[in-house]
């Protein structure tokens, strides 16, 4: 019989699940030494927030074919070490969502209204009425930064209370967020306008520090800030100042950069202006069913060879079209992956082409792929082969496929298209012989390179000297070029360089390049 270890606290729904195919061992508050010495022993690991999986337990879990995670966000879990040592890893994308939401707005009403210390007086013996006169949030304007799943529930019930909304959302239609009532706007209008900010991202590079000193002082002197999606969005430090000197009205948060919440944190010492909750917004006895339901259903179906729905980092299509598709897959993740981030924001057509021998095949699992792909820099780990283009279409993202079998510079190839509110781009991506993936063709100027992890793209006159400049210039920051490729059609025409970096681009430097003379456009990309 196959063993589970369930290292957080799981309801007993997920555990009952769990134990019709396998033996289940609950042992909490294990430490990552602790873990990775009993890891060996278990096929599946099922965990909340709790637990860090680090790559030492994922190496040292030979027997492991699946880590579950209870809830949506999988950053507590090295996805990649997973990926590459072949385990699959699956979360909760829905169960938590009205927890969530629930616990954001209840957030923001305790903050308008001075709840907790009110309630703290009372039961330390007080009357004091005179120091909790607040504010209501009918006719307010509420910001909303991720239009997502707890985003939108958070926009119709905020709605209902009357109050105006504003979105940020870069990978959001407008019509979608006409649909939920919510104007959508760009960052700087909604730090301004906003009498009340909820976040409902991800924390991903882009996001980290979003809320920083900068950012705060944009914001009205009163604004109350809620953030039930992650720790390390919001500059801890900076928050604390701005609450302190009162140049913010408020703040409420329900996670935090380091949890728990260090002892000697400036956020605790905050008066009646700040609100702070050890992680509570998936805590609802529903919420807690639901994802250890959701997770463990999609253990035992794993454990049982069947595919996972809501795998992040394995496609759950049908083992044998995947098997003999599997490397086109991975070509149009990339390729979609590397569109998007061209696109560099909202994507309103895809238009998917397969070509060559590629073009005989059933197109779905591609177009998913693709939509995989272009979907992972807003979504991340979201987004899976099961819910791309669910997600696609609530984006407003129409596809197009099409097939053309007579082209036949490689065997196989597949062009994607991308049109998108900053502009239009396009790549063609092609297997070789030894199913190695290149990149063919970007903006109809033809390259050959392979996709690596940091990638700098720039569209600039074909001219002497460029070349050597923008090299010199990563070399004066340090950034080492593992390989680099010009592609023109004609002499001293336009042009595209693509070069694989082995660093990762400071900040700062693709102004630097935007200066070089001749120039026109500059894109770094990570796949
Ligand atoms: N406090 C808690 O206990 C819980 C926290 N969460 C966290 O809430 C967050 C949101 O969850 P969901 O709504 O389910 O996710 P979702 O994936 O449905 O929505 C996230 C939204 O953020 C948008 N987005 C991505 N990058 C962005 C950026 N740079 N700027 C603006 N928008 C951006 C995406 O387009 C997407 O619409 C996640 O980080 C999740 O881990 C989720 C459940 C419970
Ligand atoms: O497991 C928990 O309680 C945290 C939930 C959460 O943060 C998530 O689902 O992303």
């Amino acid at each position: 019989m196959p063993k589970v270890l369930v290292s957080d606290p799981i309801d007993q729904a997920g555990l009952d699940i769990l134990s019709q195919v396998a033996q289940v061992d609950v042992k909490t508050g294990l430490s990552n030494e602790e873990l990775v010495q009993i890891i060996p022993e278990y096929d599946a690991l099922m965990i909340r927030s709790g637990t860090r999986v680090t790559q030492e337990i994922i190496e040292a879990g030979n027997q492991l074919k699946i880590i579950g995670r209870a809830g949506v966000g999988v950053d507590n879990v090295d996805v990649p070490s997973a990926t590459r040592k072949g385990i699959v890893v699956v979360n909760s994308p829905e169960g938590n969502t009205i927890a969530a939401a629930e616990h954001a707005l209840a957030m923001m009403l305790s903050l308008s209204r001075y709840i907790p210390d009110a309630n703290h007086s009372v039961k330390n013996g007080t009357w004091d009425r005179k120091s909790y006169v607040g504010a209501e949030v009918y006719k307010k304007t509420l910001g909303i930064v991720g239009l997502g799943k707890i985003g939108s529930h958070v926009a119709a019930a905020a709605k209902a209370m009357g109050m105006k909304l504003l979105a940020y959302d870069p990978f959001i239609s407008i019509e979608r967020a006409d649909h939920l009532g919510c104007r959508l706007v760009d960052m700087d209008l909604l730090f301004r306008e906003s009498d009340y900010i909820t976040l409902h991202i991800p924390k991903t590079p882009e996001t980290a520090n979003l809320i920083n000193a900068e950012a705060l002082a944009k914001m009205k002197p009163t604004v109350r800030i809620i953030n039930c999606a992650r720790g390390g969005i919001i500059d801890e430090a900076a928050l604390a100042e701005a609450l302190k000197e009162g140049r913010i009205g408020g703040a409420a948060l329900d996670v935090y950069e380091n949890e728990p919440l260090e002892a000697d944190s400036p956020l605790r010492s905050l008066g009646k202006q700040a609100i702070l909750t050890p992680h509570l917004g998936a805590s609802t006895a529903e919420a807690q069913i639901n994802v250890a339901i959701d997770v463990a259903e999609q253990i035992r179906d794993v454990l049982l060879g069947l595919p996972a729905r809501s795998a992040v980092n394995i496609p759950g299509l049908y083992p044998d079209a995947l098997e003999k598709l599997r490397p086109y897959l991975q070509l149009a993740e990339n390729l979609g992956n590397l569109v998007g981030q061209l696109a560099g924001g909202r994507v309103e057509l895809l238009n998917v082409r397969l070509q060559g021998e590629l073009a005989d095949n059933n197109s779905q699992p591609i177009v998913v792929a693709a939509l995989k792909g272009l979907l992972s820099q807003a979504l991340r780990e979201r987004v899976n082969y099961v819910n791309a283009s669910i997600e696609a279409k609530e984006r407003g993202i129409r596809i197009i496929e099409t097939r053309d079998g007579s082209i036949r510079d490689y065997t196989g190839s597949l062009h994607l298209e991308a049109k998108g509110a900053l502009g239009d781009h396009s790549v063609t991506g092609a297997l070789l012989g030894d199913g190695e993936i290149r990149i063919t063709d970007i903006d109809e100027f033809p390259i050959n390179v392979p996709p690596t992890h940091h990638m700098l793209f720039t569209r600039h006159r074909d001219m002497p000297g460029i070349i050597g400049k923008i090299g010199s210039l990563l070399g004066s920051f340090n950034v080492n070029i593992a390989s680099m490729q010009v592609g023109r059609k004609i002499v001293r025409g336009d042009a595209v360089m693509v070069l694989s970096l082995d660093d990762p681009l400071p900040e700062g430097i693709l102004a630097e390049i935007m200066k070089v003379p001749g120039i026109r456009d500059a894109y770094t990309v990570m796949l």
